[in-house]
């Protein structure tokens, strides 16, 4: 922690330290939080995971100054019996492990459904029969499509909010039919959310659920090739990266019409920290968390990366920046889309006060500038490498 000073809650209670079950840790959101709670906090760090890649610099001797206060599980939690010891010397539980990049939901569906729900469910009831408060991660995928993507294309519902807004209390989950695969991930991600509020209802269990609106930043997923299979699909930002690192066209799916919110990573992880440190008012509680301001065409996405990645290599772009692909090609059967997703903030603003501060080219500009500096010389070698004879 930067200083000795004592922690406040935001109702000027003093917040005492706290042990946290972290599962997933070694994750994209783990990693980022782990350092939040490090650098920011007194609290300890119980980080399961069955990778540590991505927290490795925290866990390395010489940041001796953690080295108390984060120890490293190597833990697959799909058969560990040390799962709920863990969680039972805890304070909290935090639940980030999943499958979570559309290219596995329609191909992988089984192995999806499985991460998604019957992994999480010793979780939770672990924290349920132990009286331990639980975070879960859930998505907003669960929203599924808007209402109004049901209408006509110029129909003029499409431009009113009660139409596309996601709300966590009134707005309905809308998914497509079985065949479409795609689903599995939201379904799975909705039945854990019922369960887990289900044993709010009935059992008393102190939960609260966080649904993720496309969070992004460094360390998310992987590069193709170089730190994850060649064959790999991550989701959008690292695929995009990955076609402007090796000077290709950036893929857009259907067109590239579908339309995200993205935050920050560090913006997002603030909200979670508010989370940890005000079980009051968090309690009970299911988060949007995202940036209703940041909205983007996945068309829109791709042109500002391109001029992004430009200014922070310095390389001018590529003669056709984007290339359109049918959804089919580039994930296969069984894929849908969710058309359109604006968090409401309400609720987070109401018990938390928490808003997001980062234009989605300021947070470009940061994360770009680290897949430039993390990932170019090894694109570049890899792409140089002579075929063997
Ligand atoms: N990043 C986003 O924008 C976003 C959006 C919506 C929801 N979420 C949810 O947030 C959570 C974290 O997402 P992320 O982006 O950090 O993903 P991630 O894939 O980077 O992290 C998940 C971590 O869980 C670990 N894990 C998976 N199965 C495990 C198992 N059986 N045992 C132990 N560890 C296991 C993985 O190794 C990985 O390190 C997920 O539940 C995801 O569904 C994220
Ligand atoms: O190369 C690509 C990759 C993706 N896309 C499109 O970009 C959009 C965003 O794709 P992402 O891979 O980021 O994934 P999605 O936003 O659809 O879902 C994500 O949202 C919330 C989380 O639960 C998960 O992390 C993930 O399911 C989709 O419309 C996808 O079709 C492209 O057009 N080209």
């Amino acid at each position: 922690m930067a200083n000795g000073a004592v922690r406040l809650d935001l109702d000027g209670r003093p917040i005492k330290p706290l042990t946290i079950c972290m599962i997933g840790a070694g994750g994209f959101i783990g990693s980022h939080l782990c350092e939040k709670l490090l650098n920011e906090t007194p609290h300890k760090v119980l980080a399961l995971d069955v990778y540590n890649d991505k927290i490795k610099h925290l866990l390395e001797p010489d940041t001796s100054e953690w080295a108390e206060r984060i120890q490293f599980h190597r833990i697959n939690i799909k058969h560990d019996s040390r799962l709920e010891g863990l969680v039972k010397m805890a304070d909290l539980t935090i639940n980030l492990a999943a499958i979570c990049t559309p290219a596995d939901y329609n191909t992988r569906p089984l192995d999806t459904i499985y991460s998604n729900f019957i992994d999480a469910l010793p979780v939770v009831k672990y924290c349920s029969d132990n009286k331990k408060r639980l975070i879960h991660f859930s998505t907003c995928e669960v929203y599924g499509k808007t209402i109004g993507s049901f209408l006509p294309k110029d129909h003029p519902l499409r431009q009113d909010p009660d139409f596309y807004v996601l709300k966590e209390d009134t707005s309905p989950c809308i998914f497509g039919s079985i065949e479409k695969q795609r689903w599995s991930y939201a379904c799975a991600k909705q039945l854990i959310e019922r369960l887990v509020y289900a044993e709010g209802a009935e059992n008393g269990l102190e939960f609260t659920i966080v649904r993720p609106f496309n969070w992004i930043g460094p360390r998310m997923d992987f590069i193709p090739g170089i730190d994850g299979p060649s064959e790999g699909v991550p989701r959008v930002l690292a695929c995009f990266s990955n076609n402007l690192l090796r000077r290709e066209p950036l893929k857009l799916v259907d067109g590239g019409e579908s339309q995200r919110t993205f935050v920050y990573i560090k913006d997002a992880i603030e909200a979670v920290l508010l989370m940890i440190e005000n079980p009051e008012r968090a309690n009970g509680h299911i988060f949007n968390v995202g940036n209703p301001n940041n909205e983007v065409t996945v068309r829109q996405l791709a042109e500002m990366m391109t001029q992004v990645y430009s200014k922070v290599s310095g390389e001018t772009a590529i003669e056709s920046p984007t290339i359109d692909v049918s959804s089919k090609e580039f994930y296969g059967e069984g894929y849908d889309d969710s058309d359109k997703r604006i968090p409401d903030m309400t609720i987070i603003n109401r018990q938390l006060g928490w808003n997001p501060k980062t234009s989605l080219w300021d947070l470009l500009e940061s994360t770009l500038t680290y897949q430039h500096r993390t990932y170019a010389e090894a694109v570049k070698k890899s792409t140089s490498k002579p075929v063997a004879s």
